[in-house]
């Protein structure tokens, strides 16, 4: 069930509407609030949920060596603008024990952190914990690259320029070579 308050959105969007000098009457905004409010919902329907609970069922498999889900899409909000931040999460771990998650686990934990007012290093770090907790695998090294709203529509408007960052947890922390080879994987097309 979802904890937002609709009915305290569309206020809110009619107040701010109301103060840059719109008139929230004319027709094409009539029914803004209500949409932005359905809207804000989908977006931040992350907030209260618990990313570890994806990875409470685990397969069991002998394997222990690379896992890596590359390219997983996602959508931000920007905690400081509330503009979105989006781009592509790399999630590479290596099983310990025949731990091994659902691989679309893996892209529900990325979007249900992604779907709150964040900032990029707290997803990446995030992810990379529940992982490390849940699965005690080898290791996790998540990489993720975004383009933020807030820094190419205004402010500094750079529009292209992307935001990398990377967090390394257990193995992966002292293993040069593992994380070469986890870029040298995200790198092929
Ligand atoms: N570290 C980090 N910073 C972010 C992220 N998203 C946005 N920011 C930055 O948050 C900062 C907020 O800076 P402030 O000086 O408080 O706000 P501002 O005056 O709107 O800043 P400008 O964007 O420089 O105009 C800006 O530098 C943004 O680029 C993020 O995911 N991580
Ligand atoms: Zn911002």
């Amino acid at each position: 069930m979802s904890n937002v308050d609709l009915m305290k959105i569309q206020e809110a969007i009619k107040m701010i509407l109301d103060a840059v000098g719109e008139d929230v009457n004319r027709e094409g905004l009539l029914d803004t609030p209500k949409r932005v409010a359905k809207m804000y919902e989908e977006m931040f329907s992350g907030i209260g949920q618990d990313p570890k609970e994806f990875f409470s069922t685990v397969f069991h498999e002998d394997h222990e060596e690379l896992v890596l889900v590359k390219d997983i899409p996602f959508y931000s909000m920007c905690e400081h603008h509330l503009v979105p931040f989006y781009g592509k999460a790399h999630i590479a771990y290596i099983p310990r024990d025949g731990r091994v998650a659902g691989l679309s686990k893996l892209g529900r934990c990325v979007e249900s952190v992604a779907r709150r007012p964040q900032l990029q290093e707290r997803i990446t770090s995030t992810v990379a914990d529940s992982i490390m907790e849940m699965l005690t695998p080898h290791g996790v090294y998540v990489v993720i690259e975004a383009e933020h709203m807030c820094m190419t529509m205004r402010g500094l408007k750079k529009p292209g320029s992307k935001t990398v960052t990377s967090v390394a947890r257990g193995i992966f922390e002292t293993d040069d070579a593992k994380r070469n080879e986890v870029i040298s994987f995200i790198q092929m097309s």
